[in-house]
């Protein structure tokens, strides 16, 4: 029925075909005559993580070079010539470049990763965790080709229309089935709380997005959806999707990274095992609740809001039991950051976290929302958030897992490791600075009246004032691009490399660790 659909449909009959003649090509035929059964595989699952970690390099290069690209169209809006790379198309891709690509490709990887070497157990299936990996991949393609198209169901990190959805939970549903499964066949009777946050993470993101996304094709061969709900019952359902992607997908999923890679990096085991449990059932149960803080002062009924916002607050703690538990795991070995930059990469991280949290609830207090709503300083809170946490604790994770992964004694450069962590981090303080400035300028002068009640700005006369702010932004948005690049060289350089010395090129399956 419309072009979006067609083009979708033809893309996934050339992929099919080109599967297709990749499968005849590459099967053994020998051992279909026979009908032996293939050997069972031994060792660790780790093509599809070696897989997955290469692409979380190359999504990290796309979404913060598209961000740059949407950060200079903000600055100087010329740049804004071609219809399908407009700010609007581009900036829904943005999103979902760093946040499902990038982000999402990490946490699959690297919950692969962790469940195998805490459980001591293979991953579930053969062939189902490359169809989750490769799945995901596809259903990223489809979201980005969309965007690019003008497609979009106008939810804010759940754009893609209704057949990419379905898409999804089946891929989903697939993640599941292979991280439950392996934890089943576990060797070590304790599940570590790693897959607590992990599984947590798989489970709420499976029910956010089926809910979210409930929505009546208008054709089975187009496009077009329409959701299920409709006004003020759409937005809290929306923003109950939007905070808990937050909370689980940028949070929770990202806690099981740090409470693996961590005291793996430390060499030293987590600070209070006791704490990560606490926090880790206050944080999932609280995370749900605080929704509503994205709705202030909107036709949300007041008490909902209100409602929101106490639990925004009371999620400081957990929030904060978490940095606590990261940070005090390095006790007695603080002198490591000073050697160590892949360490220090996810200190930081865990600092940005820290930080994000704190702001988060104070910008969750309705009068300081009703200053903070609207502007640049979201944007700064968001990036300090995504930027600081997400991104440097995937740095970090990447920088343990890539010599392991390919078997090498060690990273190509520390040295580039330590440029990286420069790099990424002024541009963060830039990227934050320039938009808590631009953000609480922009708020300040939308409230202002004069002496007889008329505002004293026209919108327009509120815009112009923060383009220096913008430049400033794009200029940190720079630097951190080329962190990137450098870990992506540094990646490519280690897995080009000599091999490990003490060469075992299969990873054995060892006691959990
Ligand atoms: C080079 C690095 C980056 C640059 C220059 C950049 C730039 C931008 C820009 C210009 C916007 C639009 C702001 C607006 O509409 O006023 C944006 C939005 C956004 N970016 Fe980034 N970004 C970067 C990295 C990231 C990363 C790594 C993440 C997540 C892991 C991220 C997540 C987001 C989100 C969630 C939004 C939407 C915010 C909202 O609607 O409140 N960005 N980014
Ligand atoms: C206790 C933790 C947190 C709380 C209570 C919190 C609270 C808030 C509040 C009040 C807003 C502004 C809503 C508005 O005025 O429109 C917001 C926006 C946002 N926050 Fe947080 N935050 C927290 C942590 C984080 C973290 C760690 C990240 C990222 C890793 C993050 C990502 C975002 C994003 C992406 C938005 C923009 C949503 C949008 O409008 O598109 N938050 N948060
Ligand atoms: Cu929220």
């Amino acid at each position: 029925k419309d072009a979006q659909f067609a083009f979708h449909a033809g893309m996934i009959a050339v992929l099919a075909v080109a599967f297709a003649f990749w499968r005849i090509r590459n099967t053994d035929y020998s051992q279909v005559r026979t009908a032996t059964a293939p050997t069972p595989q031994s060792g660790y699952a780790d093509d599809v993580i070696r897989f997955g970690v290469a692409a979380t390099v190359v999504w990290g290069i796309v979404g913060f070079l598209v961000g740059l690209v949407i950060a200079l169209q903000l600055a100087f809006p010329q740049l804004n010539f071609e219809p399908m790379l407009t700010f609007s198309r581009l900036r829904p891709l943005h999103t979902s470049a760093v946040i499902f690509a990038f982000g999402g490709t990490a946490l699959i990887s690297t919950s692969f990763y962790v469940v195998q070497r805490t459980t001591g157990a293979r991953l579930f299936g053969e062939k189902l965790p490359w169809f989750v990996m490769l799945g995901y991949q596809l259903f990223i393609l489809l979201a980005a080709t969309g965007y690019l198209m003008g497609q979009t169901q106008s939810k804010e990190y759940a754009e893609p229309e209704w057949y990419i959805d379905i898409w999804l939970t089946i891929v989903w549903v697939a993640y599941l089935i292979v991280f439950l499964g392996t934890i089943l066949r576990r060797k070590e009777p304790h599940i570590y709380v790693a897959n607590w946050f992990y599984l947590a993470f798989i489970i709420t993101i499976a029910m956010l997005h089926i809910v979210n996304n409930l929505a009546m094709p208008v054709s089975f061969l187009g496009s077009k959806s329409y959701s299920l709900f409709s006004g003020v019952q759409d937005a809290l359902v929306q923003w109950w999707y939007g905070h808990n992607a937050v909370g689980f997908f940028l949070t929770a999923g990202f806690l099981g990274m740090m409470y693996y890679f961590l005291p793996k990096q430390v060499e030293r085991p987590i600070y209070s095992y006791r704490l990560s449990i606490v926090h880790f059932w206050s944080l999932i149960f609280m995370y749900i609740w605080a929704g509503p803080h994205h709705l202030h002062y909107t036709a949300l009924p007041d008490w909902a809001q209100t409602l929101g916002m106490v639990f925004s607050i009371m999620l400081w703690m957990p929030s904060w039991g978490g940095m606590i538990n990261g940070l005090m795991t390095l006790s007695g070995a603080w002198d490591k950051l000073r050697t160590d930059p892949v360490l220090r990469m996810m200190v930081i991280a865990i600092a940005f976290y820290g930080m994000s949290t704190f702001e988060g609830p104070v910008m969750s207090i309705k009068a300081v929302n009703s200053l903070s709503h609207y502007t640049d300083w979201t944007i700064g809170h968001v990036h300090s958030g995504a930027l600081g946490w997400n991104g440097m604790i995937t740095f970090g994770a990447i920088y343990f897992l890539v010599p392991r992964l390919w078997n090498r004694d060690s990273l190509y450069s520390l040295r580039l490791v330590n440029w990286h962590f420069w790099l990424a981090t002024i541009g963060i303080v830039l990227y934050a600075a320039s938009m808590w400035v631009s953000g609480i300028m922009q708020g300040l002068m939308w409230r202002e009246y004069d002496s007889e009640g008329y505002l004293v700005y026209s919108f327009v006369e509120t815009v112009a004032p923060l383009n220096p702010f913008y430049i400033i932004r794009a200029g940190g948005g720079l630097l951190y691009l080329a962190g990137g690049l450098l870990m992506a060289y540094n990646v490519w350089r280690t897995i080009r490399g000599p091999a490990a010395s003490r060469a075992t090129s299969a990873t054995p399956l060892q006691p959990a660790e």
